[in-house]
């Protein structure tokens, strides 16, 4: 179903908030992503109460540590029971590596399903002048993809990436790895913050497994109508007969 690739980024520091949106957007979206913002504030107490609302969670605390830290945070992340975690890439192999260990660890000692270990490659907020800004010389595209490459060595399941990277990141590493991607902005909202943008028929066409949509959908209206109109753009990317 197209909204099972659909992922919701609820991006608040409120407990209650963030349990209303999980309720109302049961069956519109495949699952949920809690971030920096709402662990901070609600810790791994919150992330259960969501949990409870039977949502599956990206739990998206982008870990970048050294190996021993990343592996710590990552067993006890994993034993919350989210279905996808997430390191940044340029954290380098031992620490993926580590990461995977872990999650396995954690999620095995506390008897909950193996969750997927994502690495994220270069923000889609950031752009080449940005790279360039802090000392990294070349493109994106390119920065990305030697990301991805590394993240795959070390056992990671997927990457997350802008969906301008997609294609490339498919033929490069295969059609199992998982490319999971934010930055994703329907015709109708605001671009906001992010710099890497496509629209959701265009990234699911370009090859995207998930597409991570926040403020389009908890800032419009009607989050439900709004998470039901951009499965509805999958749906059309996914439409192999529609000239994809
Ligand atoms: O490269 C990245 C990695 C993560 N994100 C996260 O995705 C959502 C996007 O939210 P929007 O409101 O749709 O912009 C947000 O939680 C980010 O932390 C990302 O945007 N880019």
């Amino acid at each position: 179903m197209s909204q099972d690739r659909l992922l919701v980024a609820i991006d608040t520091a409120e407990l209650d908030g963030a349990v209303r949106l999980a309720r109302s957007l049961a069956g519109s979206a495949g699952g949920l992503k809690l971030g920096l913002e709402f662990f901070s504030a609600q810790g791994p107490q919150g992330v259960a109460k969501v949990l409870a609302s039977g949502a599956k969670l990206f739990l998206d605390l982008k870990f970048h540590d050294i190996p021993n830290t990343v592996a710590g945070a990552m067993r006890a992340a994993a034993a919350l029971g989210p279905f996808m975690l997430n390191v940044h890439a340029s954290g380098g192999r031992a620490m993926m590596e580590a990461a995977v260990a872990a999650a396995a660890e954690g999620a095995a000692k506390a008897r909950k399903p193996k969750p997927l270990v994502l690495a994220v490659t270069v923000l889609t907020s950031l752009g080449d002048e940005d790279l360039s800004s802090v000392g990294q010389h070349g493109s994106t595209a390119d920065q990305v993809k030697r990301l991805a490459v590394l993240a795959q060595k070390s056992g990671v399941d997927g990457v997350v990436c802008s969906a301008r990277e997609v294609a490339a990141l498919r033929s490069e590493c295969g059609p199992d790895f998982k490319l999971v991607v934010p930055g994703i902005r329907p015709t109708w909202s605001a671009v906001q913050d992010q710099k890497r943008i496509m629209g959701p028929a265009d990234a699911i066409r370009q090859g995207a497994d998930y597409l991570v949509v926040g403020r389009p959908i908890t800032g419009a209206p009607d989050p439900r109508a709004a998470a039901r109109s951009i499965a509805q753009e999958i749906a059309k990317g996914a439409d192999k007969g529609a000239g994809a």
